[in-house]
Parts: C-alpha cells; structure tokens; sequence
C-alpha cells in the first residue's frame, strides 16, 4: 500500500516508520523543513526508545520517504493518515486549524480514490465535518473517503504500543474503507475493534477521560492517607489486586501531564458543555491535577516559611520518563513556583534539558548530571521517575548536599531505606520522615 502520513510529531512520526516496518512504502509530510532535513538524513527529531534504529532501516530499505512538498505527498497516495496536532484553545477546545488545513491541501492534490485516516484527536463530530469539507473543495468524479482511526501510543514506549496496543479502533461509515484500514493494520496483530465514527472519537477522549479519573482518584485517595497514617502504596497495591479496578494507573504523585490528559480533558468537558452537559466528575478530575501539581511546592512552603535565595535542585523536568516532551509537566508549575519565590534553581534531566531551555532560558541553572545538580543544595524536589533518579543511592543526596531534604513527587525510594541515614524525605501519600537536624532548628 502506498501510504502518506501527514504530521512527523510523536504520533506521525512513530506511525509512519511503524506502517513502513510491516511493508508499505510510506511517505512522511511534514511543513516543517527543518524537521523533513533531520529525517531525511536518518535522526529523529524527538526522543523516542527504538525509534531511530526502525527509520533508519526503513529508509535504508527504500520503504519510507519524507518530504515538504505537499504534491509529491498527496497525488498518488493510497491512504492519507492525517497526524497533526490538536493543541488546547485558551477556552480549552480542540485547536482543529492544522487539521484543516491537511484536509485543504489533500482536496487540492489528490487526483483518485483515496482514503483519508484521522488519527489526530479530534472532538466528537470533526470527521463528519472533514469529509464536508473535503467533499466541498475534491476534484469531481474522486471518492476521498475519510475513516477514524484514533491513537492510543503512549509516548516513551510509543514503538512498542504500536506492535503491543490492547486494540485498534477504526470507526468508518463505509464498510470498504473501514475493511482496507482493517487490512493495513492486520499485520500489528492487534485486536481490531470496528465502530461508527462518532462512537471511535468519543473512544479516544473516554479512555484518556477514565485514565486521567484513576490517577486523580488516586492522589486525592493519598493525601487523604498522609492525614489519617496510611501509606498509599500499600493501599494502591491493595485495591488493584482486585481485578475489578487492576493494578495500572494507581501510582500517586504530583498529578499527570503531558501533551493528552490535560489538554483532551479540557476538550471533553468543551464536547460535553457544546451539548449542555456538565461534566461535573471530568471538572473534578481536572481540578484535582490542578492542585496536584502544586503539591510539592505546598509541602515545601509549610516547611520553610519562605524559600527566598534557598539553593534547590529539580530532578526530572519531562512529564513523565523516556521521553523528552515537557508539554504541561509539574516540573514547569513548579519551576514557576519556585522563581516566582525567588529560590536558586537547579534543574537536571537526562534528554529533556534542549526542549526546557527553549522554555525556561537562563531564569535556572542547567546541571550537567543528576549528582552535579545536588552539589551544595540545600533541598531537592524529585519530579520525574527516570531510573536514572530512582537509582541515586541515598548516600549521595548525603555526601553532596549538607543536610539533604527530599520532597519527592514520585515516591521513588522505600520509607525504611531513607530511615537509614540522616535524611528529610517527604513524598506523597506516605508518612513524613523528618530528620533531628530540622526538627532542631523548627
Ligand atoms: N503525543 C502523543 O502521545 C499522542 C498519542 C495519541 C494521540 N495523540 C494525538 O495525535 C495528534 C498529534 O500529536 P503529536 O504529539 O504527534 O503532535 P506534535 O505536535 O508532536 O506534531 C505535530 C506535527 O504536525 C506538523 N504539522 C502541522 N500542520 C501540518 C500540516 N498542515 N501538514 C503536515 N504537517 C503538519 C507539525 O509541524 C508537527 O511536526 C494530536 O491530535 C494528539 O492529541 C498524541
Ligand atoms: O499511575 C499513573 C500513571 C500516569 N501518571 C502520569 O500521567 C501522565 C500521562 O502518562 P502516560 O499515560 O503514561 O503518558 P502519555 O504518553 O501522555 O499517554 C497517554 O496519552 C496518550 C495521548 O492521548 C494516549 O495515547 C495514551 O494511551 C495515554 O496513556 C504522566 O504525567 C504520568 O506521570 C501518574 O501520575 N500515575
């Protein structure tokens, strides 16, 4: 199949290499020149486990193309798979202008049948609106038939989601293209699940809706333990053996980020309000991760009344490990929190620190390695569960900084190895081991 994918971000990207790795020839479009550069000549613009080795073999085989030329792109493709971004509106919609402007270029170029494959997340009713739209500007006599085909890769593992993924959802209202798409994907080994159009959008927002719900839950669940004396691992552990809940997505910290949760949660509650509902739980969930991600900042401030030229250190600034996106991370909420109060900052992280330059300029100070960003701190926040981090050994937080104190948002270490040396350590949902040498001086 001679496939095009348009968009080259960490879905296309991942999409297009992946459709060329089961052997269709793939052409990857991007307006991005600098991006269809890099590509071109073998690397990868983003951070992405196995990515590379796959384009790289790909192209070498003469299965996958890139380009910036939306003609080359669009004329003779097959199937189009439209995989641009869907960012958040100030109001908290969907941002449907890239999409849009694809769906133009494809009804410009396309000169025969084609199927067009939206894989962006897009609200309840906008494949509806894209087949309108291309329907008004094709070239008479083509069908251009588009098909829902909604994402569920989760970044940092995003090569293997897309050969391990629990189901792919093709939503379609005509049974030929929905069974072609069928065929395409075939080869992941995937169960396949087949639905109407509106039914596979609303698929995309309720999954990540319900995932979002489950890790608000559960930090509302631990900062309820850190008051009554129970340790929200163990409770995690506890309910998630009952198969009914199950044991993913319990972990407590400083509430989820990245480019999906916040952004298709805001979405959903826009698709719900366009049909007067209030989703009064979404609206909690929302509010929750919120407050979350100020959690560490609020425990640091009942410590130290003012945290004005206090020397700190951020361990992690991604959202979430493997992967270098910052899109809406805690460590940024944080960060803010931390300069708006005047603090000296320290940040460390093992592929983001290119993407948060962009972002945070020189208001931080950038460490070279985890262990050169706890020289000489005096407290440290640990953001992101890199197993970089995770693998510290306590003795280091003591050996560099003077009187170490840990505010840990991922609960990376056991409450009875920290005992063991002289160490404030709070994290979330557990107790608060609070070393003499501060007590001392409360
Ligand atoms: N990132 C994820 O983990 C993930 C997972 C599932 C679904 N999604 C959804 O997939 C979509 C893409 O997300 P992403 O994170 O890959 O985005 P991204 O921002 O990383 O990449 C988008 C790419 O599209 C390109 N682009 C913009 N307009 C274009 C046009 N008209 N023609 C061709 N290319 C164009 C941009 O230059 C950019 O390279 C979004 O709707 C997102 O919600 C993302
Ligand atoms: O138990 C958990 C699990 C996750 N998180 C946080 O939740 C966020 C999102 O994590 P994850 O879902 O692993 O990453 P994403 O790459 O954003 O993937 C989500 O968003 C994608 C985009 O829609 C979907 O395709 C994926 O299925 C969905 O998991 C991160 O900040 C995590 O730290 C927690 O706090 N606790």
């Amino acid at each position: 199949m001679k496939i095009t994918v348009a968009g080259t971000g960490y879905v296309g990207l991942v999409t297009g290499v992946c459709l060329a790795e089961i052997g269709n020839k793939v052409t990857c479009y991007d307006i991005d020149e600098q991006k269809v550069q890099k590509m071109r000549q073998g690397i990868v613009p983003i951070y992405e486990p196995g990515l590379e080795e796959l384009m790289k073999k790909n192209i070498a085989e003469e299965r996958l193309f890139f380009t910036t030329d939306a003609k080359t792109a669009y004329e003779s493709a097959d199937v189009i798979y439209i995989a641009v971004g869907t960012p958040e509106n100030e109001d908290g919609s969907a941002n449907l202008t890239y999409v849009e402007e694809a769906a133009l270029a494809i009804s410009h170029y396309v000169k025969k049948d084609t199927i067009v494959v939206i894989k962006s997340t897009v609200p309840v009713g906008t494949n509806d609106r894209i087949q309108a739209l291309i329907n008004e500007h094709k070239l008479p006599g083509i069908e251009i038939t588009v098909v829902s085909n909604p994402e569920f890769l989760r970044e940092g593992s995003a090569v293997y989601d897309m050969f391990h993924g629990d189901r792919i959802v093709i939503g379609a209202n005509d049974e030929r293209a929905a069974s072609i798409i069928a065929e395409i994907n075939k080869p992941f080994g995937i169960p396949i699940i087949q639905t109407d159009i509106r039914s596979a959008e609303m698929i995309k927002y309720a999954a990540n809706a319900f995932l979002a719900t489950k890790i608000s839950f559960i930090n509302e669940i631990a900062n309820i333990c850190e008051k009554v004396g129970a340790n929200i691992d163990d409770v995690a552990y506890g309910i998630g053996q009952d198969k009914r809940i199950g044991p993913h997505f319990l972990k407590a910290g400083i509430g989820y980020g990245g480019s999906c949760f916040p952004k298709d949660t805001k979405a959903l509650m826009q698709i719900a309000g366009n049909v007067h509902y209030q989703f009064d739980l979404l609206e909690s969930v929302i509010k929750v991760n919120n407050k979350q991600q100020l959690l560490l900042y609020t425990k640091a401030k009942e410590i130290f009344s003012s945290l004005r030229g206090k020397r700190v250190a951020v361990l992690g600034l991604a959202f979430k490990p493997n992967t270098d996106d910052i899109r809406e991370a805690a460590s940024l909420v944080l960060i803010q929190k931390l300069l708006n109060e005047q603090a000296e900052v320290t940040v460390y992280d093992p592929v983001a620190m290119e993407n948060a330059k962009s972002v945070l300029g020189d208001s931080v100070r950038y460490a070279r390695s985890a262990i050169s960003a706890l020289a000489g701190q005096e407290v440290v926040f640990i953001v992101t569960e890199w197993d970089e981090i995770k693998d510290i050994p306590l003795s280091t937080y003591v050996d560099e900084m003077k009187e170490p104190i840990i505010f840990d948002g991922r609960n990376c270490y056991d409450l009875k190895e920290v005992e063991k040396y002289p160490i404030t350590y709070i994290s979330v949902g557990r107790r608060n081991i609070i070393h003499a040498s501060l007590v001392e001086k409360r």
